[in-house]
């Protein structure tokens, strides 16, 4: 990922853009933040991985992301989907399921969106999770086999699942610290960086539901370090951009156990 240095387009949250453009950028990626619908398309067309978060969306910004999705998928790009707070907000719900159908290479959530978009539950409380990762599994199975993209589920271990097209792979990542959730956007922040990571993974041939546990790998494993030496959400923060920044790819091997089913 660091060798590629993918260029991400973000059509993302107001809350969540500065620490989302500074985890890439800590990471090895480059991130462009285009939301008009005059542009989006054109970018889109030209970058090497689009995150598409519903977090706080306003009418230009859905047309942007309606722009975004189709030159993604006429290109090729992978687009990754951040279905926030999906199941009590009626459009963010209506359009993320109607995305399901665009093509996107990977769904990013927490376990109640995602049991939420797969139509199986009422959504969490605001942009957090009231459910665990594992009772998400059987959602995550369905939205892969619907939508063809790889899903993760976050928390404390997050999931990721890959169940279409004969393939089914099911690797859970167990790293992170719980202050991972007490600072606004690593979540969706993870969503753009597991964009980067099947960007560079598709320039190298590697494969996405691979390039999707990296992300998460990646995340947890900076995660793990910060929370050694910070003293609350401040510091861990800074400290998690840090840690994303230093950690080597066998630095984060040793952080982060992965198990498959
Ligand atoms: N208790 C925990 N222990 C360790 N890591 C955690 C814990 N909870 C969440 N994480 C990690 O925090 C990151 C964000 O996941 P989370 O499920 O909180 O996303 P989210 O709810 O979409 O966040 P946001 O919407 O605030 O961006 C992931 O890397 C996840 O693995
Ligand atoms: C707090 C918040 N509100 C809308 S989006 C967002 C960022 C976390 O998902
Ligand atoms: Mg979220």
């Amino acid at each position: 990922m660091r060798e590629t240095g993918p260029l991400v387009h973000c059509l993302t949250n107001s809350v969540v853009r500065q620490i989302t453009a500074d985890v890439l950028l800590a990471s090895g990626a480059a991130p462009a933040m285009v939301d008009h619908p005059d542009e989006a398309g054109d970018f889109a067309a030209i970058a090497s991985g689009v995150l598409v978060n519903v977090g706080n969306p306003t009418a230009e910004q859905v047309e942007g992301m309606h722009a975004a999705i189709a030159s993604a998928r006429e290109a090729g790009t992978p687009w990754v989907l951040d279905p926030v707070a999906v199941g009590g907000l009626v459009l963010r719900t209506r359009l993320s399921t109607e995305w399901l159908e665009s093509g996107p290479a990977a769904i990013r959530a927490n376990a109640s969106e995602t049991i939420a978009l797969a139509g199986t539950g009422a959504g969490g409380r605001g942009v957090d999770s009231t459910e665990e990762v594992a009772a998400a599994a059987p959602a995550a199975r369905d939205l892969s086999a619907r939508s063809g993209a790889v899903v993760a589920v976050t928390g404390p271990r997050d999931l990721v699942v890959t169940h279409h097209d004969g393939l089914e792979r099911a690797t859970w990542v167990e790293s992170g610290h719980p202050l991972l959730q007490k600072v606004i956007g690593t979540g969706c922040a993870l969503g753009a960086l597991t964009a980067a990571y099947l960007g560079a993974a598709r320039a190298a041939g590697a494969d996405d539901h691979d390039a999707v546990v990296a992300a998460h790998a990646h995340a947890g494993a900076a995660g793990t370090v910060a929370g050694r030496t910070s003293a609350g959400p401040g510091s861990f923060a800074v400290a998690w951009l840090d840690a994303l920044y230093t950690l080597t790819p066998e630095d984060i091997a040793g952080l982060v156990t992965v198990t498959t089913e």
